[in-house]
């Protein structure tokens, strides 16, 4: 190969499947000679989606690791397309291919399924890509990554795929058939229509395949305001609100900085505080604030927020814990493929262990809002009721704080945010509203 090998931050202890070569593949020089008909879009896309399936790297590093950001611009494109795509779409591809096999039970090695997933991703999702280049270039990949013995069925099964009709109508579609439609495991999904209801839950799942969405929240974006999801701003934007004349605040889980900076923005009074358990995410983090004139006020600090050493008390806290991130898969498309249904009680014992350190905290009359852009009960108002339950915190309805918000002309008046509110927490959800899924509950400590 001409081209180094990616680099992920974390170096992989293997190298990628495109460039093992078992004994039984062939000859070096026909491996050579497949991968030079490979284009570098594809390419990279290959050993990427290898790297990630193996759990060597998350795929928004890996597209910004500096073998890809020394592609043309028009590979990149292409590269992340065809990265992010193939990660949505993984489940309902697979279904599809597995229709094409002669024995759809047949286990396929991991670089045979990822040339299928490609080729069958540009045939089906891509309109400007020819038909005989999406199939050519996974047939070669398939034998640049040790496999010439599934040449011939990677062929056959896009040659039937390219030629087969697109599917018709959908009357009516069970829970089942539109998750593997909408290339979504099943068991998560049944949870959503469970929490939410079946027609959100489809919403959710088709806004997950698309480009996460462009900011459609706010009236004022850009400027000298971070860029982030409109979801995430709006949770930092409700906790500005909830005590806008804070002087002390602190953001306990504040790598990558995004609500921090909304926070900073907001409160042009208080001294913040941003603290993050991970020194390396929070000197990024750092990195990023030097970028904007108004984040000079925040004090960054190395610390886990489930420690109980610290006397200051503060006006205002931000506890955005660690989650699932079950509400961000159309940005976080991979996640869905990792995730067990053990994670869920897991999460919710961390975030409970944090959350109740800081409520610890709290000045008296104080607030703290608590977050997650995760859509798993678990995680969100079940944690909420098991720690304030017995203590002397109470919810404080977001209600009033929305429409605060939109009285200061800062919503757009099409945001419809009123299915927004349950049980008195912000609770957003992909496709019903116009961003990610975020939960967030004010809580207020007793004067
Ligand atoms: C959801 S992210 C925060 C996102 C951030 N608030 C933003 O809007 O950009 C959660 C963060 O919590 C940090 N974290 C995890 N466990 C922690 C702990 N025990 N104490 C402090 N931070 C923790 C993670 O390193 C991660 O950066």
């Amino acid at each position: 190969m001409k081209n180094k090998p990616l680099q992920p931050k974390t170096p992989p202890a293997k190298r990628p499947a495109v460039m093992k070569r078992p004994a039984s593949a062939g000859s070096t020089a026909s491996a050579e000679a497949s991968i030079a008909k490979v284009t570098p879009a594809r390419r990279a896309a290959f050993e990427i989606l290898t790297l990630v399936g193996e759990g060597k790297g998350h795929s928004d590093e890996l597209l910004h690791s500096p073998r890809i950001e020394a592609l043309s611009a028009e590979d990149r494109n292409l590269t992340t397309t065809l990265v992010m795509g193939v990660l949505r779409w993984q489940i309902a591809l697979d279904a599809r291919i597995r229709t094409l096999l002669q024995r759809p039970e047949q286990r396929l090695a991991e670089p045979v399924s990822l040339a299928l997933r490609l080729g069958a991703f540009q045939l089906l999702h891509l309109d400007r890509i020819p038909a005989h280049a999406a199939l050519s270039e996974s047939v070669e990949l398939c034998r640049a990554a040790g496999q010439p013995h599934a040449t011939g069925m990677v062929n056959a099964v896009l040659r039937k795929l390219a030629a087969a009709q697109k599917p018709g109508q959908r009357v009516f579609e069970s829970v089942a058939a539109f998750s593997e439609r909408l290339g979504h495991p099943q068991w998560l999904v049944e949870r959503w229509v469970a929490a939410y209801g079946r027609e959100a839950a489809l919403k959710i799942c088709e806004a997950d395949q698309k480009e996460p969405a462009e900011g459609a929240l706010f009236t004022e974006n850009g400027g000298d305001l971070p860029q982030m999801d409109d979801g995430s701003r709006l949770v930092a934007e409700l906790a500005a609100t909830a005590v806008p004349d804070a002087k002390t605040v602190w953001d306990c889980c504040a790598a990558p900085g995004g609500k921090t900076l909304i926070l900073a923005h907001r409160l042009v009074s208080a001294e913040i505080t941003a603290s993050d358990v991970s020194a390396k995410r929070l000197a990024q983090t750092e990195a990023r604030f030097r970028r904007y004139a108004y984040a000079e006020r925040i004090r960054c600090v190395v610390a886990d927020a489930t420690a109980t050493s610290g006397s200051q008390s503060f006006d205002l806290i931000l506890c955005d814990v660690p989650c699932s991130g079950t509400g961000t898969l159309a940005a976080n498309p991979e996640i869905r493929h990792r995730l067990k249904a053990e994670e869920f009680p897991r999460q919710a014992s961390r975030q409970k262990a944090i959350l109740k350190a800081a409520l610890k905290r709290l000045a008296p009359g104080g607030k703290l809002v608590y977050s997650t852009c995760s859509l798993e009960p678990e995680e969100c108002e079940r944690v909420v009721a098991g720690v304030i339950a017995g203590t002397n915190i109470v919810p404080s309805p977001v209600e009033a704080l929305l429409q605060e918000l939109s009285g200061a002309g800062m919503l757009r008046q099409d945001a419809n945010l009123s299915s927004a509110v349950r049980n008195g927490a912000l609770r957003t959800l992909p496709g019903v509203h116009s961003c990610d899924g975020f939960y967030a509950a004010v809580l207020e400590a007793a004067k």
